[in-house]
């Protein structure tokens, strides 16, 4: 598909209104999950229309069909073929399921394929190609399941063998490279028939969307016992129940982000909730010291804003990591020269967060240096060029993040737009709707 630019420009800088985001993409795909191995007896309220929730619903969607030679054609539905060449994989190897740039429906399923007794290719894009998966996939195989790497070890594709048995029941894992490696087995875990016991091994990052899961399951009728570094959950039956899920929290942050560039800010967000199971409804907290208040009533959280000096100086990403843009990109806009830690994950995400944003932050002279685990911002050479333009990487968070800057660059040109569909396809509209002008670049 074609990629096209977008062109920003925000007229005043009061910001009013109200934005319905939608749904989370963290809790979406794992109710999908929850409501795939519940065999339907746990439905789900609210779906998102986040790309990665929509692509794992399609997959899940033909369950059924997994083992049968339905699968191919299904699968096909949304494949494209370029990545599937890409992969090196053969033309007769037909069950392939590409779930694009979606890394939760990546580990979500490498946890998940080997119970359904297929034999299927688990693929991805190009930058999926390039994030690892061997901690899981180790894990997996230590469960019990065949998997072998198609190209680069460590790496997906991956092809998974049907013929799943149990071999083992406690497990240990690695917690510092990406947490979605256990919720994967977490989600798994009860319908395993001995069920599962994970020792974590190390530090565990991303540690509220591991509560997450946790709290989905619960609400699934799934128990699990949680002490010092060791999860355990029996064989268990889900019960029957809904699953509602608020809205996403990341989405809000952009919002945030604009009411702290903001002159004015009273905007309504919609069903977002203080007693949020999203770690980044931290984000209420962080840009407090931004002069933005939080006030929860009429099912809903409002923002205003009020200007007032800042003083934290340090912020630790290491539980909010999708939270580091936002907030790195407002600190420069407002030279305020912070510190952050916690930003190791970054690098293997949907693209090297930490190399991306500071070419970018580069365009407006502001420096992010890196000194072991530690980040600085530098604004001592910071300037507001007339026009700017954003590089994105395949990242929505790149497009998302740097977009708030159009409240204090004239005119602001960010590549790729549809790149936003990821998780939240309506942000431009939405932006529009609060008198942002927002058009396709020539
Ligand atoms: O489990 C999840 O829904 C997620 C976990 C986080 O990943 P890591 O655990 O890899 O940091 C986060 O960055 C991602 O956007 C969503
Ligand atoms: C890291 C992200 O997603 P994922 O790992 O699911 O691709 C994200 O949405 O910022």
């Amino acid at each position: 598909m074609a990629k096209h630019n977008i062109i920003l420009t925000r007229p005043g800088k009061t910001l009013k209104g109200t934005v319905q985001l939608t749904g989370s993409k963290s809790e979406c795909n794992r109710a999908l999950m929850i409501q795939a191995l519940s065999k339907g007896k746990v439905k789900v309220e609210n779906i998102s229309d986040a790309a990665d929730t929509v692509t794992l619903q399609k997959v899940l969607s033909q369950k059924s069909a997994v083992g049968s030679p339905e699968l191919a054609t299904i699968v096909d539905g949304i494949n494209e073929d370029a990545i599937i060449e890409d992969s090196g994989l053969q033309a007769e190897d037909s069950r392939v399921i590409n779930i694009g740039p979606a890394g939760t429906a990546m580990r979500f399923l490498t946890a998940f394929l080997p119970l359904q007794d297929a034999t299927v290719t688990l693929t991805g894009s190009e930058r999926m190609q390039q994030r690892p998966i061997g901690v899981l996939v180790d894990a997996v195989r230590k469960l019990g399941a065949e998997i072998e790497y198609v190209n680069n070890e460590g790496y997906p594709p991956i092809k998974i063998h049907s013929g799943f048995k149990q071999q083992a029941n406690r497990i240990s894992i690695k917690g510092d490279i990406s947490s979605q490696y256990i919720t994967a087995l977490l989600l798994i875990a009860s319908t395993l028939p001995q069920g599962l016991t994970l020792e974590i091994e190390g530090e565990l990052t991303s540690r509220p969307y591991v509560e997450m899961t946790l709290a989905m399951l619960k609400q699934a009728g799934i128990q699990h016992t949680w002490q010092g570094n060791v999860i355990s959950i029996a064989h268990q039956e889900f019960a029957e129940t809904s699953l509602y899920t608020e809205p996403d929290w990341s989405a809000a942050s952009y919002w945030y982000a604009i009411a702290a560039l903001s002159g004015e800010a009273e905007l309504f967000l919609p069903g977002l909730t203080p007693y949020s199971m999203q770690g980044d409804s931290v984000i209420t907290e962080i840009m407090a010291n931004f002069g933005i208040t939080s006030q929860f009533k009429d099912g809903g959280v409002y923002l205003t804003k009020e200007v007032k000096p800042i003083f934290r100086k340090i912020f630790d990403m290491k539980e909010c990591p999708d939270l580091a843009q936002t907030v790195i990109v407002v600190c420069a806009a407002l030279g305020h020269e912070a510190t952050f830690t916690g930003l190791e994950t970054l690098k293997i995400k949907e693209t090297d967060r930490v190399l991306a944003l500071q070419t970018e932050l580069a365009k407006i002279g502001v420096k992010l240096t890196e000194k072991g685990q530690v980040y600085k911002l530098d604004c001592s050479e910071k300037h507001i060029p007339e026009n700017v333009f954003i590089n994105t990487y395949d990242d929505h968070r790149m497009a998302m993040a740097f977009a708030p800057l159009a409240s204090v660059i004239p005119q602001l040109e960010i590549e790729d737009a549809d790149v936003v569909e990821k998780s939240y396809p309506a942000f431009w509209d939405d932006l529009k709707s609060v008198g942002f002008n927002a058009s396709p670049a020539l």
